[in-house]
Parts: C-alpha cells; structure tokens; sequence
C-alpha cells in the first residue's frame, strides 16, 4: 500500500455524528462558519498566498514575500470591499505573522482604549486606512515582564510644550516591538513620564519613527531588525525591531490621554480612570490568544490524527496490513486528550471573548469594576492554553514518528511560529503570579464578601473543603456535576491552603514570593475550573445535528479526566478523591477512548481546515501522503543536482587521500 487515501476513505465512513453540523458547532454559528469557509478557499486559491516554500527562504526574500502578501492582501480588502472581521479571517488564512498584525492588534486597539475622543478622531481613521502603520513598543533590552521598570523617558519641555523622548541606557532600548525594524512609520512608545523632574508612572506615546514620504528614520531615531528568531521561515516574517531615542520630540497632545493628562502648564492630572487601564491593550490581546490557541493546536492534531490513520506499523500476520499506529492505545490516550482540548479552547475562547466585550462596553461607560476579573481570566486562560498548545504541538509531532521532523509535515513550522505565544504578551509564569494575587484576595476576602464571576464556586467554600467526592464506579464519572465539583473542590483547597501558609509570614510580599511556586499550580487548578465549566455551560445550550452533541460531551469527559488523571496528585493531596477514585476516572477515561477512535477522523475534517492552512503532506484531507512525500524530496531544490556544491572540492580529495595538498 503506498498511499492512505483508502484508510482515510474507510475512516470517514465510521462517523457516527453530521460532520457538517459539528463544522457549524465548531465555527459558533453557521454564519460564522460560511464566511471563514469562504475566506479560507479564498486564501488558498490565490498563488501570491503560496507558503510551502516558506521555509525554505533567505530572511530577506522572506521578508519582502511577506511584505507582498500584506499588500495583495490590502487590495483585496479594498477590491472586495471586505468588514474588519472578513479581513482578520484574511490574516488567519494568510498564516503569516506580518506588521499588520501590531497596526490592527495593539496599535488601533492602544489608541481605542487609552486615547482621548480628539486622539481618536486624529488618528484611528489614519491608522485603519493604513496611512500611518503603527507598532507596540514596550519591551526594553533590559525589562519586558517588569512594565514600571521600563527606563525610557519622556520628559515634559514647557517651553515648546512638548515631550522629549530618550533612552538613558542601552538597556533602555526598545527591543523585540514587531514591525518597527523596518515597516512602522509610528509607535506607541511606553516610557516614564517625567514633570518637572518627578516621575509619574509609565504611560503611552505616539511617536512618529519614519519620514511618510521617503521611509527614513527620522533624526534622534536610530532603528534595525533585533535579528533571526527561532526556526526557518515562521516569526521570521516578522521585522522585531530595536530603537533607541536620542531626545526625540513630539507634541504633547502625542501622550495617550484618557488615564492620565498633562496640561499645557505641565501639571500631571489623574482622572477617574484606573492606571490600569494603560495595560488594556494586553488584555485585549491575551483574549485574541486564547482564541488563537484552538486554531494552532487544531491544526496539530489534525495533522497527527489524519496521519495515525494512514500509517502502520507491526502486526502483519502472513503479508496482511499492519496495525494503524491510531489503534495503539499509548497513541489513544497522547492523541485523544490533545483533540479533546483544541474544542475546549475554543469553547473557552468563545466565552472569553464574550467576557472581553461586556467589559469593553463596561470601560465605555466608565464602569471598571470588572476589570480585575477580566485581567485574572485573560492572563490565566492565555497562560493555560498557549503552554498547553505549544506542547501539544510538540507531541503531535513525535505522534508522527520521524516524519514529522520533516518541514513539510507542516509541524515544525506551526510550533516555531507558536511558542513564542507562551513569551509575549506577558510570560506565562508572570501571568500565572497574576491570577494568583487574584485569587489571594479572592480567598482572604471570603469571610465577609461573596465571590463573583469565575471565582463564584468558593462562595460554597465550606462544602468544597469537607465534603469528599463520591464516585464508586467508572460509570458515575460519565456526570457533569460531579466533574465539575472534583476541579472546583481540588482548586479551592489548593488556594485555601495557599492562604493559610501565606498568612504565616509577617511580610505578605516575602509570603507571595516564598510560596510562588505553590500558587502558580493554585491558579492553574482554577483555570482549569474555568474551561472545564465553559465546556459544560456550551453542551447546556442547543447544539443541533445527528450525534454532534453527544460527540462534544465525549470530548468533554475526555479533557477533564485526562487533566484528573494528569494531575491526580492534587485531587489526592487536597483529600477530595481517594485513590480508588482516581482509578475509576482512569477506566474510565480508557472507555472514552474507545467512543472517540471510530470519530476522531471526522472530529478533525470537523476544523474544515484546508490544505493550504495546514501546510503538511502528512496531514492532506486525501491522505496520500507517501507518494506526495517522495514526490516532494525529488522536488526539494537541495536534489537540482546529483552532485551537490562541495562535493569534489571538500569530498573527493578526501576520498582520494588529497586532502594535505588540497585549497580548502
Ligand atoms: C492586511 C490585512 C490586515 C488585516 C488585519 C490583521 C489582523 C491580525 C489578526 C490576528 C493576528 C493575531 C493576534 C495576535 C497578535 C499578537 C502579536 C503579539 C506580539 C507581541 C506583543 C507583546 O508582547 S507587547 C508587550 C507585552 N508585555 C507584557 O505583557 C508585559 C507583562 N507585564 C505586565 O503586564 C505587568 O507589568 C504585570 C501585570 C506583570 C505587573 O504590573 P505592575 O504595574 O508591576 O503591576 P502590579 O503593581 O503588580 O499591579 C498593579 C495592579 O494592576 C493589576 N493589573 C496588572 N495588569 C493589569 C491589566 N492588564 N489589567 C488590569 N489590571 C492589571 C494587578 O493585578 C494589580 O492589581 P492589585 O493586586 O493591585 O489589585
Ligand atoms: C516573538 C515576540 C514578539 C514580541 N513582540 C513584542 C512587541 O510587539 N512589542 C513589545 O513591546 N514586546 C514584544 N515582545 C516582548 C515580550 O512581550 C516580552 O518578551 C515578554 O513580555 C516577556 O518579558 P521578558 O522578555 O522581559 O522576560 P523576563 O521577564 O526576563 O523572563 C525571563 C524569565 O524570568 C521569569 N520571571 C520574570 N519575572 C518573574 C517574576 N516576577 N516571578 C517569577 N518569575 C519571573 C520568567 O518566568 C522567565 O522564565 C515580543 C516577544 C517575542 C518573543
């Protein structure tokens, strides 16, 4: 057998649920699904979108590809007359980190969220008619986790009623902002607002790098590429840049002013606003993540999964076919959990997005009393679902033994692009400490205030801490209540504990640093509550469609009792499960196994992801993937020539014994 479209043909047959109903369950809507469908084939029936070749580029040529891509993709968004949401689904297809990206992600939303009315009226039909092209420059050489260490300064001159900008240090250098090195003509530069000689807390600038007329940089402004990130091709489309200032002015009314102004006497004003705010643009963004991760981890395993149906390996009695490496139950159990979560991350990620709206509406009406909240659930649930997409990528590619080490299994690609995701937008260690000293306070206020919103569960905190889990079959773990309340049990006793250890020190900070370790696995255990919960609230509402819900509910037990059984240690030591208990889930989780193999290829062409979107021979939706692998190594330009350059000026004197009078 030299190809697998015939498994792959036989595997769609054993559906046992409407694959076009789960792509609409998958989607959010039907009319969601119809416009990505759409703007998926339009991304990979157009040659300019090619991207196999990708990694096979010089970064110059990579880049200026990218710089095509970009402006092919503009004219069709004016051509066709595209919405922001058509164009976003644009970018996703066109799967290629570019500057754009920082202009639409944190450039406009920066201004949208720290702007004043004047600001916006200025600059945000400049920006969205890509007359100005701006970047995010907050990372410094020397601080990107610590914003209030940054060190660059803006300095109010009263006699020109203006702002200088300057880096005082080398590490004071803005570096990594994306598309700044060699695209962005603006910033949004964070610096330390100085009045009078006193420091005022970090704020946002916009500040104009480049001449709009002939690109240069402008004078005080030295600028460049920070260089060649991980893996070939992949973020490397990207122009991170560093800048330095060299007393750069900029009018006063270029500060963002909607959290804090300064007046034309120099007078530092705080309004209303909390500081807070000033880090919006990083919710908003974190949000955009967790929405992100399903797609990438997705992809992964669709790859991993067509690829586990075509492939065999041992068990061939007299000449018959071997045994499909999906039927292993070690491939099961690394396999299924990974595809049961790409559907809880987007279930969670829908829902985030919900919550990120409300309180977007919220910000609107000067209501910023859910904005804790929101920041503890957008930096936990990026730092959750971008670790766990990153290694999930990565297991998807020993899923698919050696070949998946190719380049054109599309895998290696996908994860250099990815794991920076668990790096920016906020280290996912430092994000987890976030939700942490949420979560202290949630549990130190609990005696006399009720806990809202995700943290609601722990207003039964009683119940949660004494009444134990009572579970006697495997069959009595097949209930979501009782799912629910084992995470929400395991998390309150870890944050409990957290608390009452924390209370024994005299200094709270020395405390929280101490114990920083134990309250990052607390505030992973209650991001878990959160998407297991999402994932219950979602099979709550109507899902239409032959077999698609029961499906989904599957794939739900699958996610939360491999976490049960990935992190059993915890539900035993917080005394909530016995190991008996945690035994059962495990039996159980083998049961579930078994009810998604017969599905897990139709679960996967559920993504309705193309072939240009996943890149990967391995992962063809016709799965014939051995003749087009060898079809692609003759076709590799490294093969133009039996004889390779160097060949008989490094080889041939050697095999000669020539070497000692040979030019090397
Ligand atoms: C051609 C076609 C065009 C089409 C359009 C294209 C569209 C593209 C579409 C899709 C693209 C994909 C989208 C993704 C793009 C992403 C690109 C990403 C590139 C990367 C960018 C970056 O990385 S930017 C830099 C990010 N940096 C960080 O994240 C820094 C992390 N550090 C921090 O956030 C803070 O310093 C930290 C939170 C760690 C601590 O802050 P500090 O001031 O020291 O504060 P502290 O005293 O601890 O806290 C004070 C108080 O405030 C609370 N708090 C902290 N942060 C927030 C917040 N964000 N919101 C609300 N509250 C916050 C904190 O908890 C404290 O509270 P209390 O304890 O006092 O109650
Ligand atoms: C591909 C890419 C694109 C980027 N794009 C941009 C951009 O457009 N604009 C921009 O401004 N920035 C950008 N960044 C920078 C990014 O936001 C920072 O790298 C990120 O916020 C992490 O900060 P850091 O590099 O200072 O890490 P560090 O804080 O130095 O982290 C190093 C280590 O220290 C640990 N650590 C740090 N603080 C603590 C703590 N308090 N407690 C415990 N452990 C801690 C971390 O967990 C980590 O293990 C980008 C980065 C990458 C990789």
């Amino acid at each position: 057998m030299e190809g697998g479209v015939d498994y792959l043909i036989d595997e769609r047959k054993k559906a046992q649920f409407d694959v076009e109903a789960m792509k609409v369950a998958w989607a959010g809507s039907r009319q969601a699904f119809e416009l990505s469908d759409r703007i998926a084939k339009l991304v990979a029936n157009d040659p300019i979108f090619e991207k196999f070749s990708r990694p096979m580029l010089g970064r110059k040529e990579l880049f200026k590809n990218s710089l095509r891509k970009v402006a092919h993709a503009w004219k069709l968004i004016i051509d066709l007359r595209l919405s922001e949401e058509e164009a976003k689904l644009l970018r996703h297809y066109i799967d290629e980190p570019a500057y754009t990206d920082l202009q639409w992600e944190m450039f406009i939303p920066a201004i949208e969220g720290q702007g004043t009315e004047e600001q916006k009226r200025k600059w945000l039909p400049l920006a969205r008619k890509m007359q100005v092209i701006g970047s995010y420059a907050q990372t410094e050489l020397g601080h990107g986790s610590n914003v209030q260490g940054l060190e660059t300064t803006a300095t109010f001159d009263p006699q020109t009623d203006e702002f200088v900008i300057h880096s005082p240090t080398l590490t004071s250098s803005k570096w990594w902002p994306g598309g700044t090195a060699k695209v962005s003509t603006h910033a949004i530069v964070y610096a330390r607002l100085i009045l009078d000689g006193q420091f005022h807390g970090v704020h946002g600038f916009i500040v104009q790098l480049r001449n709009l007329e002939n690109h240069t940089p402008l004078p005080g402004i030295t600028v460049g590429d920070i260089g060649m990130k991980f893996g070939n091709g992949a973020y490397n489309t990207m122009d991170n840049g560093v800048i330095r200032f060299n007393h750069v002015h900029i009018p006063r009314n270029q500060m963002l002013m909607r959290v804090s102004q300064v007046t034309r006497e120099g007078k530092f004003v705080q309004s209303d606003v909390p500081r807070q705010l000033l880090y919006g643009t990083m919710v908003y963004v974190r949000q955009k993540i967790v929405a992100d991760a399903s797609k990438a981890l997705s992809r992964a395993v669709c790859i991993a999964t067509r690829y586990s149906a075509v492939r065999r390996q041992f068990g061939s009695r007299n000449g018959g076919p071997e045994i499909q490496v999906i039927d292993y139950k070690t491939q099961q159990s690394r396999l299924f959990p990974l595809l049961a979560s790409a559907y809880a991350f987007r279930f969670v990620g829908e829902w985030l997005k919900w919550l990120y709206t409300d309180v977007k509406q919220r910000l609107e009406a000067n209501d910023f009393s859910t904005l804790p909240e929101a920041h503890a659930c957008t930096a936990g649930l990026k730092s959750l679902t971008t670790s766990a997409t990153a290694d999930g990528i990565e297991e998807c590619r020993k899923l698919c033994g050696g070949h998946g080490y190719l380049v054109s299994s599309g895998i290696p690609e996908l994860f250099a692009t990815y794991v920076p995701a668990c790096t920016f937008e906020g280290d996912n260690v430092v994000m987890m400490l976030q939700v942490a000293r949420f979560l202290v306070k949630t549990v130190s206020e609990l005696g006399y205030k009720q806990p809202v919103g995700t943290t609601a569960y722990m207003r039964r905190v009683t119940a949660l801490m004494q009444s134990n889990c009572a579970v006697r079959t495997a069959e009595e773990w097949l209930n979501p209540g009782v799912v629910v309340e084992a995470f929400e049990a395991r998390s309150t006793r870890m944050a409990v504990a957290c608390g009452q250890r924390l209370a024994k020190f005299e200094n709270p900070e020395e405390g929280f640093a101490e114990l920083s370790a134990d309250l990052v696995e607390a505030s992973l255990a209650h991001c878990q509550v959160i998407v297991v919960s999402k994932f219950v609230e979602k099979l709550q509402q109507e899902i239409p469609g032959k077999g698609v819900k029961r499906l989904l509910e599957v794939l739900f037990y699958v996610y939360a009792l491999f976490l049960l059984h990935k992190h059993q240690g915890d539900f035993l030591a917080t005394g909530y499960l016995t190991p008996k208990q945690a035994s059962l889930a495990n039996d159980q989780l083998r049961i579930l196994y078994s009810k998604v193999r017969p599905n897990a290829i139709a679960l996967v062409d559920s993504f309705n992801h193309t072939d240009h979107l996943l890149s990967s021979i391995l992962g063809r939706y016709d799965g014939n993937v051995y003749p087009k692998l060898y079809e692609a190594a003759f076709n590799d330009p490294f093969n133009d020539s039996d004889i390779a350059d160097g060949i008989h000026q490094y080889v041939q004197p050697m095999l000669r014994q020539e070497l000692h009078s040979a030019k090397l």
